[in-house]
């Protein structure tokens, strides 16, 4: 049985169980993916703190619409490979690199630079 087709008859207790066993199983692999997708995320985090110092020291921009045209287009391009939606890879990046502007901003307002777009 696939596990993707819907049962085409009311299934058994035994298929039940085994249809529960196999989604407790995936489950396993969902939880995985989404613990390496945090730890990928705080990794990306601290490396974007990094940036936020030292553009704070420097009085540069928080933000950089050339450089997040270019990832855009990047991650556009690998999820088309990866079968992923790259309307949706698109919107997930704008989503992590709002709130990265979001922390350069206060990194900038509480070293007492002066605040740059
Ligand atoms: C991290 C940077 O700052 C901002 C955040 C970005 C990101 O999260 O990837 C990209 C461009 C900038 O708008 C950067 O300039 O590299």
């Amino acid at each position: 049985m696939d596990v993707n087709e819907p049962a085409a008859a009311a299934p058994n207790s035994e298929e039940t169980a085994w249809a529960l066993r196999q989604l407790e199983n995936i489950r396993e692999s969902i939880d995985n993916v989404d613990a390496a997708l945090i730890h990928l995320l705080a990794e990306r985090f601290k490396f974007t703190q990094q940036v936020g110092r030292l553009k704070a020291r420097h009085g540069l921009p928080a933000a950089d619409l050339d450089r997040e045209a270019r990832q855009i287009k990047r991650l556009r391009g690998l999820a088309e490979e990866a079968h992923l939606d790259p309307e949706f890879a698109e919107k997930f990046l704008g989503f992590i690199v709002a709130e990265v502007i979001h922390h350069h901003v206060k990194i900038a307002n509480d070293t007492g630079a002066i605040p740059t777009p």
